[in-house]
């Protein structure tokens, strides 16, 4: 079942197409990848999906309802949870009370206590629960930033390039706590650079290239698709 059904969606910025008639299904229970070179049209085609941008042209459904003129908050209430590329944690309180705040809006008392340990242990930051969020590695709050986005309990979950900054051996933990997550049911939307780690999460991924959809399919196929190997995933991404 379609959660999320891209249906002909254009976005012109005066006269630059940055996305071009394009059609994009994100199964529930899937982890799927978006990826391109650059300038592709991937964020502005993240930021239709959540809502920051209105398309020129198109439709949008969630759960089979369209939210084509929804804002982002309606749809974050509708069960998205979004975490754009830079973290914007608090970073003047402790990463304790940044998952407290997080919480906030679906769980209250001995509930809200139970599952602020389970993200701080899920997230690998229980040592540092009483750190301020400011004094984390950048990968560190890349993951607190994750964790509050997961405590919406979201039905869809949106990342946009959440290895950014990382080393090699933080992408390589945030892959297997997106497939840990995704294992408990969570849908994943991933837009991201790094083939290696579309690699270790992907299930199905699309490739945009100029604004439009490039090929789609499940990650071998994609993989196997010596035109997205050469042209497009090249050395430059490939690593
Ligand atoms: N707000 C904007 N105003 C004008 N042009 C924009 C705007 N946002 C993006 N563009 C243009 O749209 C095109 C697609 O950009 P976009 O950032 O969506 O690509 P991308 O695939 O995410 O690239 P990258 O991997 O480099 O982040 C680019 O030509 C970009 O310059």
């Amino acid at each position: 079942m379609a959660l999320v059904d891209v249906q002909g969606v254009t976005k012109r910025f005066g006269g630059l197409t940055a996305v071009s008639d394009v059609d994009l299904t994100v199964n529930a229970g899937e982890v799927h990848c978006l990826i391109g070179p650059n300038g592709a049209g991937k964020s502005t085609l993240f930021k239709l999906i959540v809502g920051l941008y209105p398309p020129t042209k198109g439709t949008i459904l969630f759960d089979s309802i369209d939210i084509t003129e929804e804002r982002p908050f309606a749809r974050v209430q509708r069960g998205m949870s979004i975490k754009m590329q830079a973290p914007s944690v608090f970073k003047e309180l402790p990463v304790r009370q940044n998952i407290q705040i997080a919480l906030q809006a679906r769980f209250s008392g001995v509930q809200r206590d139970v599952e602020e340990q389970r993200l701080l242990a899920l997230l690998n930051l229980a040592p540092d629960s009483g750190k301020l969020a400011g004094a984390l590695s950048h990968g560190q709050q890349q993951w607190l930033e994750i964790g509050m986005a997961l405590a919406l309990r979201p039905q869809l979950l949106l990342l946009d390039e959440p290895t950014a900054g990382m080393s090699p051996e933080e992408t390589f933990r945030t892959g297997e706590l997106i497939k840990s997550f995704n294992a408990e049911g969570m849908t994943v939307l991933v837009v991201e650079h790094d083939m290696t780690f579309v690699r270790q999460i992907a299930q199905r991924v699309t490739v945009l290239h100029l604004g439009k959809i490039f090929a789609r399919g499940s990650l071998e196929t994609i993989i196997r698709d010596e035109k997205v190997a050469e042209i497009y995933l090249g050395k430059t991404h490939d690593h």
